[in-house]
């Protein structure tokens, strides 16, 4: 089996001044429809992850922040059918405005501890505990 293309996408875990992490679902109609992610997108040709991130936010979730504000704490790299991702995921704590779903997604606030609970993709699994150690 060839290995598939690589997909590079950048997600952030927005945590809240209570410590909770924001979590948003994939509609309907999209891969992986219904799973809980952090909010994020595909780097497109042109831009940095963190530019990717700041429009992402901004488009998602109504929520502002700079690159500054964003720092590395670990990646995913997980195969999937069509493509093997890579996903760096920074953590965000400033950041201006109130998230809310601006594509009609649900979003939620969400304990490290409580994280399991809500069912994620794949490729996320292995994330969770870093962010239980980290918060
Ligand atoms: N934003 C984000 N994407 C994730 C996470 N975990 C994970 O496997 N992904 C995958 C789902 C998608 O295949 C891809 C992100 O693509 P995207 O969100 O920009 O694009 P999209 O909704 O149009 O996705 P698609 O329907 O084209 O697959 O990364 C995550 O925690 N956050």
């Amino acid at each position: 089996m060839p290995t598939p293309r690589l997909l590079l996408v950048a997600a952030c875990a927005l945590i809240d001044a209570d410590n909770r992490i924001l979590l948003t679902e994939r509609p309907a109609g999209k891969s992986l429809a219904g799973l809980w992610e952090f909010p994020g997108g595909k780097v497109e040709a042109g831009e940095t992850p963190e530019e990717t991130l700041i429009r992402e936010l901004r488009e998602e979730i109504g929520v502002e922040t700079k690159a500054d504000c964003l720092a590395p704490l670990t990646f995913a790299s997980h195969t999937y059918e069509d493509f093997h991702l890579l996903m760096p995921l920074y953590v965000c704590r400033r950041f201006e405005g109130i998230a809310r779903g601006l594509e009609g997604q649900q979003i939620k606030w969400v304990r490290a501890a409580d994280l399991r609970a809500y069912p994620m993709p794949p490729a996320d699994l292995p994330l969770i505990p870093f962010l239980v150690d980290l918060l």
